[in-house]
């Protein structure tokens, strides 16, 4: 389920130090393999061990620099510290983030537990925050800092199997118009990506049926499925100087749902 069609290449990404957040499969490992393909120091966070070191593996036979894997469980902060930490210092400094992981369990609201939403919302919300707060001293160091955070066109489309994940993700967009306030002022940008349906392994083994992605076609103006390829060149752009000028905004890529 790796990226296949070709990505633009923006100059200005060679070399430089990007962490992605959950890049060992689906649309994070299309990311970690495309930012590697341009030329930049990758380093990417994720909790499955042996995916992730195969892709580094098979990524660093392939890139410019070495791609850096390192093993936390983002819903524990200090592991996201530390991790990011480790990763500005093989990186060499920071000047890219990408805060991709997320987890996106259906759930019955009414029998919710608060045990079951807390630990929902340290997986699809609270590391982000504290992921950006950890690498705020190196992106601000870099000069040219950018954020970029995963949500989802999901809490726009009234879904009601899985209120605290489409709650998260409308939260990560609240998360980025306020960090774009707070650091926008040292150099900083942070911007959101609202993916739509995009077919990746895990959504087909967990979630998608034919059913399901024909009557999300349906909606779609563009009438075929979203692949994790279609979400690398906004976020290429978003991360690039491409975009110098823009920050707390979000670029939606739902092949046309909204
Ligand atoms: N696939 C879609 O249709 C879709 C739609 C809208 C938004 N999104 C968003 O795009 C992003 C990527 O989605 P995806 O479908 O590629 O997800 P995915 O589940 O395929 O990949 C998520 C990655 O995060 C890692 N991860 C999960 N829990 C972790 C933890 N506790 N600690 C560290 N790593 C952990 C997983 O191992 C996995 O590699 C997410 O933010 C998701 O909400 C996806």
């Amino acid at each position: 389920m790796r990226s296949i069609s070709p990505a633009p290449s923006f100059s200005d990404l060679q070399d430089r130090g990007v962490l992605i957040t959950g890049g060992g499969s689906g649309i994070g490992a299309a990311l970690t393999e495309a930012f590697a393909m341009q030329g930049a120091r990758v380093a990417f966070i994720d909790v499955a061990e042996e995916p992730s070191r195969q892709l580094a593996s098979d990524l660093s036979n392939q890139s410019k620099h070495a791609v850096h894997y390192l093993k936390a469980d983002l819903r524990n902060v200090s592991e996201v510290r530390a991790a990011v930490d480790e990763a500005v210092a093989r990186l060499g400094g920071l000047g890219v983030l990408i805060n991709n992981a997320a987890r996106d369990d259906r759930h019955e609201f009414l029998d919710m537990s608060e045990d079951y939403w807390d630990e929902n919302q340290a997986i699809n919300l609270k590391h982000m925050a504290f992921a950006a707060q950890a690498a705020a001293p190196a992106l601000i160091r870099d000069g040219r800092g950018a954020i970029v955070n995963m949500s989802s066109i999901a809490f726009m489309l009234n879904m009601g199997a899985m209120p605290s994940y489409t709650t998260a993700k409308a939260g990560v967009l609240g998360l980025t118009k306020s960090l774009a306030g707070r650091l926008g002022p040292e150099g900083v940008r942070v911007n959101a990506i609202l993916p739509g349906m995009v077919v990746t392994e895990r959504q087909l083994k967990l979630w998608l049926t034919e059913d399901g992605m024909a009557a999300m076609r349906d909606r779609q103006c563009l009438k075929r499925n979203l692949l994790p390829a279609d979400i690398v060149g906004p976020c290429l752009f978003l991360a690039s100087s491409a975009s110098v000028g823009m920050t707390a905004q979000w670029i939606t890529v739902d092949g046309g749902v909204l």
